[in-house]
């Protein structure tokens, strides 16, 4: 697989077949186990430091910014140190060809061995015992060693007759994260989780409300995905990070797991689009990537003030910075950035917040479009739908300003249980023992 350049490229599975240890190392080689030592560039994110010094004020208090800090250095974590639940355990989904290719080469076997891996577990095994195409003796060794599909254990699943479907996902260590298939008649997209909850804690969002646990690696993304597509009985043509978390506080699994759906699952990068809330010195480095994904950036509000009430973390990311950081991302990538717009009734959908919104994406150097989402219910949450009467004077008074806008269709399943809230009500159930399967 090739590898991205720019700094947020760094090697970044929680677990790669890099790090194998063969179960009997062939003799006449007489061959080392190969560890690859994966340095951080820099670390990954350098300087998380607040722009505002009033950030242990109001709303973001002291809290907030240990769970993100505490995000970030889980990010870092997964690329440097491995988390320790997941330590020995090396998962085929997320690995890269080559790496598949030198651990089967550590095992004394040929490197096209790889290739069956990979594929067995892309076309639907679950456990290393279900790849038939290679030799039960090599199967046998590597479930001693710890290997493992990558593939997680479907909990539960919920549908609506307009075909979208919430898949409720159990990894290895319990915890639980939502996806969503959303069919249509020529697309199927996958709205995938990319952290278990979230620190960010947007006051509307219900993941926000359900807090932080951890970050997932690049084969619980991957998995997702797969997920979806086996119980749809269709490619997945489409991926959006829109699920639990954010992306951004999770960037190097999200740009493995990237690479994974780009080279391995087959889908194109510009029908992958990472949506982020904001985090301080990313979006430059995504840019600087070589990902040709579309970047939605969730802004909710056309000032400071305003977009600090809803978002928390805003206090650490100016709305200004923020825009300056989505120009140099169009200068860099010439692509067009997305902005969503959550919209709530009596809250930021006056038409006046419709003029201040253009006047601010105008006065940028930067070709963008407007999406506006209308708030889906969360349970104890005080913000109210708004009217589609208002949802749609919304996007006129956008269009008027010579703005592309588009309102995203609300489908069944989201009316009545916001992204994060079904999975919310499951986790905090007693769920049984999980192991990953073999
Ligand atoms: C769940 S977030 C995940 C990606 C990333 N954390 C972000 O905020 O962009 C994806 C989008 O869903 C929106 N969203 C969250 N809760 C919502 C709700 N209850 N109704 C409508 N949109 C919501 C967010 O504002 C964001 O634009
Ligand atoms: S909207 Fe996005 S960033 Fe905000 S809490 Fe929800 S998932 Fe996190």
């Amino acid at each position: 697989m090739a590898a991205a350049t720019g700094p947020v490229a760094a090697p970044a599975a929680a677990v790669t077949a890099a790090d194998a240890v063969p179960h009997q190392q062939p003799q006449e080689q007489g061959q080392q186990p190969q560890h690859e030592r994966v340095v951080l560039p820099e670390a990954v994110y350098p300087t998380f430091v607040p722009r505002n010094p009033g950030i242990l004020d109001g709303q973001w208090n002291a809290r907030d910014e240990v769970m993100v800090r505490r995000a970030l250095r889980d990010a870092a974590e997964v690329v440097a140190q491995k988390s320790q639940s997941e330590r020995g355990s090396i998962t085929i989904l997320g690995s890269e060809l080559t790496e598949l290719e030198d651990l089967a080469e550590r095992y004394g076997q040929p490197r096209f061995r790889a290739k069956q891996l990979l594929e067995g577990v892309l076309k639907g095994a679950h456990s290393v015992e279900e790849i038939t195409a290679i030799p039960k003796s090599w199967r046998a060794q590597l479930l001693a060693d710890g290997v493992r599909s990558g593939r997680s254990r479907l909990h539960h699943s919920v549908g609506d007759e307009d075909g979208t479907r919430k898949f409720l996902l159990q990894l290895h260590d319990g915890r639980i994260v939502e996806t969503v298939g959303i069919p249509t008649e020529d697309r199927l997209t996958v709205c995938v989780s990319s952290q278990v909850g979230c620190p960010m804690r947007c006051t509307f969002c219900a993941t926000g409300k359900g807090g932080f646990a951890r970050n997932l690696a690049p084969h619980e993304i991957l998995d997702q995905v797969l997920t979806v597509q086996e119980q749809l009985g269709r490619r997945v043509s489409n991926v959006v990070f829109m699920g639990m978390g954010e992306p951004l506080l999770n960037l190097p699994a999200v740009v493995r797991a990237y690479q994974g759906l780009n080279q391995q699952v087959g889908i194109g990068g510009a029908f992958i689009t990472i949506s982020t809330v904001g985090v301080p010195n990313a979006i430059p480095r995504l840019a600087a990537s070589s990902l040709k994904a579309t970047l939605a950036v969730s802004l909710h509000a056309p000032n400071q003030a305003l977009r600090e009430r809803l978002i928390p973390s805003a206090k650490a990311y100016p709305l200004e910075a923020l825009i300056q950081d989505c120009v140099t991302y169009y200068r860099i990538t010439g692509r067009r950035v997305t902005f969503e717009y959550t919209l709530l009734s009596g809250v930021n959908d006056e038409l006046e917040h419709a003029r201040e919104l253009t006047a601010l994406l105008r006065r940028h150097d930067l070709m963008s479009h407007v999406n506006i989402i209308p708030w889906n219910p969360v349970d104890e949450s005080e913000f109210v739908r708004p009217s589609r009467n208002r949802v749609f004077a919304f996007r006129r008074a956008v269009e008027a300003a010579g703005l592309a806008c588009t309102v995203r269709e609300t489908r069944g399943l989201e009316a009545a249980a916001a992204c994060g809230q079904l999975r919310n009500r499951f986790q905090k159930q007693p769920l049984p023992d999980f192991q990953e399967p073999m």
